[in-house]
């Protein structure tokens, strides 16, 4: 028989997407353990409800560590949103601030975590990758579809421009294009992107996959929808001009900024605040 521990967590939100974070610096939780607690704790009606599990682990080339899984118990390389939830947990819990590094499964964060909590947190990230404009799935696109695009921002995502977000049937379209054979094994989460009433301005919904639904917003979906729209019009003017991104939970930007150490550095901005603390036990005889 095992332990049975009292685990503390805090919840928290990035404009309406939400996460369970526990500091796995002392409780030392493996992979596999942290799917099973995700899998067990994610579910709103039979847990604590998110869309999501941060784990904040020690790292030895960066201030800290992110983990992340999904609510299904899938690890997932990058979550923008959660991102920034953690780095502003990271400062709370004694890591120095304003800036901070972070290692991730997609390789090295960094984000400004401003001392004012109400303040949106600012992360940087690398340039997103393998765009292919006009991808080919092998099933054919459900009706109101005329193209879609795929990009990598830390994890992978299709772009699928639309005349009016709201309406676009994304609990038909998600599960559809999400699981084409094409983007097997990964698959893909997939985001409805319509302009907005300038160029600088778009809204964006998203289905994830290891939700296995459309949350109130995707952090690397943002950025995907942003980057996309941008090269679609041919043109990058994020450092001029950063682009709102509308968001069924709230709104984001997504822009370029001289870091110390690059010019134009891509980022994305938002908010990210804890909600509660709460414990939950774990282990003993069924575990
Ligand atoms: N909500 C996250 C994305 C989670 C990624 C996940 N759904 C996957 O790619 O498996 C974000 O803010 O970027």
């Amino acid at each position: 028989m095992s332990r049975k521990l009292v685990v503390e967590f805090t919840k928290m939100e990035g404009a309406g997407n939400d996460f369970i974070v526990l500091d796995n610096r002392f409780l030392h939780f493996t992979a596999d353990e942290l799917s099973d607690i995700a899998d067990r704790f994610c579910p709103r009606r039979f847990g604590i409800g998110a869309d999501g599990l941060l784990a904040f682990e020690d790292d030895d080339d960066a201030d800290f560590r992110m983990r992340y899984i999904n609510a299904d118990g899938s690890p997932a390389t990058m979550c923008g949103n959660g991102a920034r939830c953690i780095a502003r947990l990271a400062v709370a819990a004694g890591i120095d601030g304003p800036d901070v590094t972070f290692a991730t499964d997609a390789g090295m964060y960094r984000a400004h975590v401003p001392v004012d909590a109400t303040k949106p947190v600012r992360l940087f990230v690398p340039e997103p990758r393998e765009w292919q404009e006009h991808v080919s799935l092998d099933q054919s696109l459900p009706d109101g579809i005329d193209t879609v695009h795929y990009i990598w921002t830390g994890t992978e995502h299709l772009v699928v421009p639309v005349r009016d977000a709201g309406a676009a049937p994304l609990a038909v379209w998600g599960p559809r294009l999400r699981k084409d054979p094409a983007l097997q094994p990964e698959g893909a989460n997939v985001n409805v992107v319509a302009e907005g009433k300038d160029v600088h301005s778009i809204t964006v919904r998203t289905f994830e996959k290891g939700v296995e639904a459309e949350t109130l917003a995707c952090g690397t979906g943002v950025i995907a929808s942003a980057i996309a729209t941008s090269r679609l019009r041919g043109e990058d003017d994020l450092a001029t001009h950063p682009v709102t991104v509308h968001a069924e939970g709230g709104t984001l930007r997504v822009g370029r900024a001289d870091t110390f150490d690059r010019a134009g550095h891509l980022y994305l901005e938002g908010p990210a605040r804890s909600v509660f603390r709460g414990t939950f036990e774990w282990g003993g005889e069924e575990r």
